[in-house]
């Protein structure tokens, strides 16, 4: 059996559950229940803390793994990223006090509070800074506001924390991060089909299905504009000077798409959406 370790709570759990589930597989029924054993598929599915899963997966303890790249890097885990997922967006920046800081070099000698001090260490020692690391397991933008730092180095996605607590962004980016797939060996028994699986919700997610009518004459010009994947499935139509024609496109283009091929001469525009697929 496959063995696979998901986040049992935070950002990333309730994703990565419906994710795998759109996948095929099946999870756990209570919440509390830290193991399932997913027995037609082949997959035992673990429930951990999305921090510790970089520790099982590198040490070989289980096989393959969804975590943040953020969490992956901070561990120093043997375990390597095998593919992103799409999901879990976010990017891990420094910030201060308004006015106090404006860049990097601004925090030698000073305090920076993080739950991530084995990313934030690496990237202040290969900048040549050398600042005071305070550890905090969470809410570490409430660190300077009650004095134990003078700035942060923390997860940002909409940035509504940091603005609450009355901290500016400064600096370079330490990280983009998104929910990762994770093994030490991707060649293990099962891991690519759990991988095209995930995959195939990804394009279910990112594309949609556009059919269309259009005058033959101008089919090289419509495809051009939406080209797809491959190439686009065209079909006859009764009359001859007509094709049908049948393509994926980026669900966000899809607006876009159905104008310019509105305008070439296109007609009976239709989208649909895709439940799976594998590609
Ligand atoms: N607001 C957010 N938006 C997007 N991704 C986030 C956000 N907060 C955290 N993450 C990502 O989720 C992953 C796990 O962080 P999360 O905060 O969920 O775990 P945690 O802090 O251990 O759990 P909890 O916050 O419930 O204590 C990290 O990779 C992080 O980058
Ligand atoms: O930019 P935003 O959209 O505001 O999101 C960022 C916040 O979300 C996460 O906190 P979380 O809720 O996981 O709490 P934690 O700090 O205790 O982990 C992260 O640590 C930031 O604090
Ligand atoms: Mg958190």
């Amino acid at each position: 059996m496959l063995r696979v370790a998901i986040p049992n709570k935070g950002s990333l759990a309730e994703i990565s559950a419906e994710m795998l589930y759109e996948a095929g597989y099946t999870g756990r029924k209570d919440p509390r229940d830290l193991h399932y054993s997913d027995a037609r598929n082949g997959v035992e599915f673990f429930y951990l803390r999305p921090r510790d899963i970089a520790t099982y997966v590198g040490s070989g303890a289980l096989d393959v793994g969804i975590t943040g790249r953020d969490l992956l890097l901070d561990s120093y885990s043997e375990a390597k990223e095998i593919a992103e997922l799409s999901f879990g967006d976010s990017t891990f920046r420094f910030a201060g006090p308004a006015g106090s800081f404006s860049d990097l070099s601004d925090l030698a000698g000073k305090r920076v509070a993080t739950s991530y001090p084995g990313l934030v260490g690496t990237f202040l020692a290969q900048a040549g800074v050398q600042s005071h690391l305070v550890k905090l397991d969470g809410a570490v933008e409430s660190a300077v506001r009650l004095g134990v730092a003078d700035a942060v180095a923390d997860v940002v996605s909409t940035g509504s924390t940091l603005r609450k607590a009355g901290l500016d962004i400064f600096g370079p980016v330490i990280l983009e991060s998104t929910a990762v797939l994770i093994s030490r060996d991707a060649s293990i028994d099962g891991i690519s089909t759990l991988m095209r699986r995930l995959q195939g919700v990804l394009v279910a997610k990112q594309y949609v299905l556009m059919d269309y009518d259009v005058p033959k004459k101008f089919l090289d010009e419509a495809c051009a504009i939406a080209p797809g994947i491959e190439s686009p499935t065209v079909s006859p139509l009764h009359d001859p000077e007509w094709v049908a024609v049948r393509v994926m496109v980026p669900r966000a283009d899809r607006n876009d798409v159905m104008d310019k091929l509105y305008d070439l001469g296109a007609r009976a525009i239709l989208v649909s959406a895709i439940h799976a697929a594998r590609l």
